[in-house]
């Protein structure tokens, strides 16, 4: 089997309930989605990075772990993209003793299901309805398949947050129909985090947004957080 990947750094975290640790990332190639705000955009096409053998990207791996690794973190990309060789790369790691980290859009609970055995940190990510992931006819589709994937992780006993990406183009009442409907399956203590992250540089949203949106929040999960992505603001990767 092959795996093409984007790029392989060591970085601070820069997202999340993690964030502020030190983590290595490994960036897989490809995502057919279109988020407005899309961040890692020359990591899209299907075809960039650099295409490596499982046996390649492990030693690729295995030399980046040298400078004491604490976690490694699957991102993209989205990783689901290339399931069958992330669930390998993840076992290598966790064989290591290592705790492994999927940050994905959570777009296919079969492709989620066949990698989460070998992850342990889970970013369940919610995407909103003005991001663009997918059209509107698609979004009820996909909010389907992210709480599929939340509730599996529940049941695994992962450590779990859920992230929600907001912007100037975020609509409340969107916002809050998302929110309730995570809160009618899933209770407080089922989750470990959830964070709210403003876009960066584009269609940034104002404070009394982002205030708005965690009040919608806060009535659910009291340790709700605002928190945006650190690493722009050390310029760091
Ligand atoms: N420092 C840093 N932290 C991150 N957390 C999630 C990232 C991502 O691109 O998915 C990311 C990233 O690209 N850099
Ligand atoms: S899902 Fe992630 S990688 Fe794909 S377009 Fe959206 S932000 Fe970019
Ligand atoms: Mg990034």
């Amino acid at each position: 089997m092959k795996v093409r990947l984007f790029e392989i750094f060591t970085s601070v975290e820069g997202e999340g309930i993690l964030y502020g640790t030190k983590t290595l990332f490994v960036r897989l190639a490809g995502c057919p989605f279109t988020c407005f705000y899309c961040d890692t955009k020359e990591s899209l096409p299907l075809d960039s990075g650099t295409e490596y053998t499982i046996e390649e990207a492990n030693q690729l791996i295995d030399t980046n772990l040298k400078s004491q690794t604490y976690k490694v973190n699957f991102t993209g990309g989205d990783p689901l993209i290339q399931h069958q060789a992330v669930a390998l790369l993840a076992k290598h790691i966790q064989d290591k003793k290592i705790p492994t980290y999927l940050e994905s859009s959570c777009f296919d609970i079969d492709r989620f299901n066949h990698v989460l055995p070998f992850i342990d940190i889970v970013k369940i990510e919610f995407k909103t309805k003005d991001s663009d992931f997918v059209d509107s006819k698609h979004y009820k589709k996909l909010i389907a398949h992210t709480m599929k994937c939340l509730e599996s992780s529940i049941q695994a006993k992962k450590i779990i947050y859920i992230k929600i990406v907001v912007s100037s183009k975020t609509k409340l009442y969107e916002f809050k129909e998302l929110v309730n409907q995570i809160f009618e399956i899933i209770s407080k203590d089922d989750i470990d985090g959830f964070i709210i992250q403003p876009t960066y540089g584009v269609s940034e949203p104002s404070l009394e947004l982002l205030l708005n949106l965690y009040d919608i929040v806060y009535p659910h999960y009291i340790d709700v957080k605002v928190v945006p992505q650190l690493h722009k603001f050390i310029g760091a990767p």
